[in-house]
């Protein structure tokens, strides 16, 4: 029956109906009878439960703990009802004998109405709760996003990150803001995200990410997949930037160098760069030797970008940063089968992934001898096989290879395979260290001031010409890397705009030309050619009479007397 048909029923009496109403409804449900009043009708009545029943149905998502006020007039009969919390109550004033009767006769309608009234409260009231406890968790959930140490991220089934931690953002390099609403594809491969999305269960991999900051670390990452009704309904994550000891990736797989970003104009750095602009529209495989910090990765970057590789893909690999059998399935890929553990799966190698590009292998003097005869297979045959795989796959691929150790040295002491050697040393490129070709130094402080101030948002710092002449002393073990480092030391010290010697790091400060910086590897003859040189430019510099040497002592910081030994031991003219 409808309201309209309620509405034309006449009026019975209310006695009766609180009690009934109350035993059908989840709220409790108070129909007074207010003395004194003529009589009443049931249209009005009906009115009233329609308006409850509406009301109620509006104010589904309306804050509970307001009072929804709601009365009309007629006839001189009035009627209040109001909803406070869970309590609905609904005064009549009317005075009818009748009512009872009328309203044990309509109680099947009434009845109908109060399924829906209750009904409606039910959902509200569960979908308030729920409202309620899930707004208590999600601010229990930043908080405990807040407090971790570990980068997490939650994502729904899409990608799309609707939390994450500060941990993360800073993984991100990225404001927190900037990154909800994103997708986590923007980060990550495609093919990554397929594996993320089909995990079952807390799985565990190591990723490339295709933007990762400065770090350009591979993510560990835990992906835990949460269902809701056998849907999935959100992906969590924990990312760990791989700790490296030291190493600078396991894998990685863009170029971000260009041979206009070699910067140096002294006669080494120019040679080398012509060579490698020329041998890189060759299909030749490289071998890149140099300490560490030189730029050998630079050059290898820069060498993939500018040959007719280009287009596709450049993945690095570091030999001394993951143990051999790890290496082995990731150069090469497995099937299923063969692959100790638990996974079910099989995998491209890193070969494989490189086809149509470059593979470059890193610190490849670390390979262990029986990685390196699979290697001279690939480089033999242009063939890969997979551990565990029947046929071999052919790739096309260039390989740049690159280490700081003597690889002349590992073939004499049979460490390293004299064929491979043969095959991967076709050109040899050497990058000088710092220490030869020093005029470049006043170039690469201003670009890496210029470039690190920018990346931290300071104004760039002046150096005073004692640091200047320190800097250009000074023998840089760690290479272009330890330049860098030492600008940024620079730009984050808290003073003005000139850095002084005060400034500079204790290894700087504390070296006197020609001593060994600790951890410095070279030997005592390049040890004293330097420390010769250093004395002959200061000399030039400074003047050769005792005037001028008495200047030279105070800048190497030793006495007139050990310079006078020196400039004899060294047979300085
Ligand atoms: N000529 C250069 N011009 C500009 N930046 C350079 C140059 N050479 C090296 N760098 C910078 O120095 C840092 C070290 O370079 P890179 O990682 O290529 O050295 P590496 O020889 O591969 O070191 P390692 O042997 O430790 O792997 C990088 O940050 C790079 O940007």
């Amino acid at each position: 029956m409808s309201i309209e048909q309620l509405e034309s029923l006449s009026w019975q009496g209310l006695y009766g109906l609180a009690e009934q109403l109350s035993s059908l409804l989840p709220v409790n449900l108070e129909i007074r009878q207010w003395k004194g009043t003529a009589h009443y009708d049931a249209a009005f009545i009906a009115r009233e439960l329609k308006v409850i029943v509406e009301s109620l149905a509006i104010q589904e998502n309306n804050d509970y703990g307001s009072a929804a006020i709601a009365g009309e007039e007629s006839e001189g009969l009035r009627a209040l009802w109001y909803r406070l919390n869970t309590t609905v109550m609904l005064w009549v004033e009317a005075d009818n004998p009748e009512g009872a009767a009328w309203l044990a006769a309509n109680l099947p309608v009434i009845r109908g109405y109060a399924r829906s009234f209750r009904e409606m409260l039910a959902g509200s009231e569960s979908s308030r709760k729920l409202a309620a406890e899930n707004s208590l968790l999600k601010k229990e959930l930043s908080a405990m996003l807040s407090v971790a140490q570990e980068a997490l991220l939650v994502m729904d089934p899409d990608g799309r990150i609707v939390e994450l931690n500060p941990a993360m953002s800073s993984l991100l390099e990225s404001p927190r803001t900037q990154v909800l609403g994103s997708f986590i594809q923007e980060w990550i491969s495609p093919g990554d995200w397929e594996h993320l999305r089909a995990a079952r269960d807390l799985e565990e991999r190591t990723i490339v990410p295709e933007r990762s900051g400065r770090s350009r670390a591979n993510w560990k990452i835990r992906v835990k997949p949460v269902y809701d009704g056998g849907q999935l309904a959100t992906i969590l994550l924990q990312v760990e930037a791989e700790k490296l000891e030291g190493k600078k990736y396991l894998f990685q797989k863009q170029t971000t160098y260009r041979f206009e970003d070699i910067k140096g104009t002294s006669a080494p750095i120019r040679t080398i760069k012509e060579m490698s602009q020329r041998v890189a529209l060759s299909e030749v495989n490289l071998l890149i030797l140099g300490e560490s910090g030189t730029g050998k990765e630079v050059f290898a970057q820069s060498i993939h970008a500018a040959s007719s590789r280009k287009d596709g893909a450049f993945i690095a690999i570091n030999c001394a940063a993951i143990p051999d059998t790890l290496l082995e399935s990731e150069l090469f890929g497995y099937e299923s089968s063969a692959f100790i553990g638990n996974r079910n799966e099989s995998k491209a190698g890193r070969f494989e992934l490189a086809d149509g590009g470059t593979i470059f292998l890193d610190e490849i003097g670390d390979m262990s001898l029986h990685l390196q005869g699979k290697l001279l297979r690939v480089v033999q045959e242009r063939k890969v096989e997979r551990l565990g795989g029947m046929e071999p796959i052919d790739v096309n691929v260039r390989i740049i290879a690159a280490t700081h150790r003597n690889l002349d040295r590992m073939v004499a002491e049979e460490k390293f395979r004299e064929d491979l050697y043969y095959r991967l040393n076709v050109i040899p490129l050497h990058i000088p260290p710092l220490r030869e070709r020093k005029e470049d130094i006043p170039l690469l402080l201003e670009y890496f001031m210029k470039n690190v101030s920018l990346k931290y948002g300071r104004m760039p710092k002046r150096l005073s010409p004692q640091v200047l002449e320190r800097l250009l002393l000074y023998d840089w073990p760690g290479n272009v890397r330890e330049l860098e480092n030492v600008v940024e030391h620079f730009v984050q010290l808290e003073i003005g705009d000139l850095v002084t010697l005060q400034s500079l790091p204790a290894q700087i400060r504390g070296q006197i030309p020609g001593v060994m910086a600790p951890g410095r590897r070279s030997t005592r003859h390049l040890e004293e050619n330097h420390e010769k040189e250093t004395i002959i430019q200061l000399l030039n510099q400074l003047g050769r009479d005792t005037e001028g040497k008495r200047m030279v002592a105070e800048k190497l910081q030793v006495s007139l007397p050990t310079l006078y030994r020196k400039i004899k031991k060294l047979k300085i003219k």
